[in-house]
C-alpha cells in the first residue's frame, strides 16, 4: 500500500471514530464503505502472496528441469564417447582377426597381407617364373548406386567366386582392396597369363549378378594388367607394373587385359 492510500484511510478512520460525526446520515455508508474497502486489500493480498509463490515455485521447477537437462546431456555425451571408442576397439580387433586370419572377411579370398607374403615366397623360389594380374570391375560404383551397397557386396561376392573357380590349382586369386582382385599365378609366362586373363575376362562377362527386380541380366566388366615377375625383381615392383598396365586398359576403354613392358 502506497503512503497516501494509508493517509487516505487514517483520515477515514479518524473520521468513523471521532464521536461528534457519530449521527452524521453517511456514517455507516463511509463505515460499510471502509470494511470493503478493508476486506478487498486483504484478498488482493493474499492473491498477490499466492501468485508470488507459484511463480517462485515455477522458477525452482525450471531450475530443476535445467540441471537435470545439463545432467543428462553430460552423461549422453560421456555413453556415446565410449560407444565411440568401443566401435573403434572393434574396428582394430576385426581387422587384426583379419590380418591373423589371411582372409577378406566379405569374399572369404586371399587378404592383402596373406598376397603379400604368398608372392614373397614365390619371390624367394628364384627357380620359377611367375605373373601377377591386377583385375579392376568396370564401374562398380554404378552397381553400388543402382542398387545399393548390400547388393554391391553380394556382387563381390559372385565375382570372387567365379574368379577363383576360373583358376588352375596352385594359383591364388586375392582381393586387392575394393573391388580389386590379384591373382598370382606361379610357373606361368606373360602369354600363358594372358590367355588365362582373356578366359576370366570372358567369364566375369558372361555372369548374371542378378541384382535387377525385372528379371534383366545385371552384368559388368573387368579391366586387367598382367605382368611376368622378373629376375631379381622385388614382386612389388611386378604388382606395381601390373597396375600401371590395368591403367592402360582403363584408359583405352575398359573391358580388355593390358600386358606390361
Ligand atoms: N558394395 C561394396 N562396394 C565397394 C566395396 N569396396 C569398394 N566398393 C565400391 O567400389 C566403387 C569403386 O568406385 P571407383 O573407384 O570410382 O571405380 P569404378 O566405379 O569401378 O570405375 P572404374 O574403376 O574407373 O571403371 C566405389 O563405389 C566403392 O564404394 C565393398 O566392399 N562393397
Amino acid at each position: 500500500m502506497n503512503m497516501r492510500e494509508q493517509a487516505l484511510l487514517d483520515e477515514v478512520l479518524a473520521l468513523l471514530d471521532d464521536p461528534s460525526h457519530r449521527d452524521h446520515p453517511l456514517h455507516g455508508a463511509l463505515e460499510r464503505l471502509y470494511r470493503h474497502h478493508l476486506e478487498q486489500r486483504e484478498r488482493l493480498e493474499r492473491l498477490i502472496s499466492i501468485a508470488d509463490g507459484f511463480q517462485q515455485s515455477a522458477q525452482y521447477d525450471l531450475h530443476d528441469a535445467r540441471h537435470q537437462l545439463e545432467h543428462q546431456r553430460r552423461r549422453q555425451r560421456k555413453l556415446s564417447r565410449i560407444a565411440d571408442r568401443f566401435q573403434e576397439l572393434l574396428h582394430e580387433r576385426n581387422q587384426a582377426l583379419e590380418d591373423v586370419s589371411g582372409q577378406d572377411p566379405l569374399t572369404g579370398l586371399a587378404n592383402r597381407r596373406r598376397l603379400h607374403q604368398h608372392l614373397e615366397e614365390m619371390t624367394d623360389d628364384a627357380s620359377q617364373p611367375f605373373s601377377v594380374a591386377m583385375i579392376d570391375i568396370d564401374h562398380f560404383k554404378v552397381i553400388n548406386d543402382r542398387y545399393g551397397h548390400a547388393a554391391g557386396d553380394r556382387a563381390l561376392i559372385a565375382l570372387a567366386k567365379t574368379l577363383t573357380a576360373s583358376l588352375r590349382a596352385g594359383d591364388l586369386c586375392g582381393r586387392w582392396g575394393g573391388e580389386e582382385f590379384l591373382l598370382a599365378l606361379p610357373t606361368t609366362r606373360l602369354d600363358q597369363a594372358e590367355c588365362l586373363v582373356a578366359r576370366l575376362g570372358d567369364r566375369l562377362r558372361q555372369l548374371d549378378l542378378a541384382l535387377d527386380a525385372s528379371g534383366e541380366p545385371t552384368t559388368v566388366t573387368a579391366s586387367i594388367g598382367i605382368a611376368e615377375h622378373q629376375p631379381d625383381e622385388d614382386y612389388r615392383d611386378t604388382i606395381h607394373r601390373a597396375d600401371q598396365a590395368l591403367l592402360t586398359a582403363k584408359r583405352e576403354g575398359r573391358d580388355r587385359s593390358r600386358r606390361a613392358g
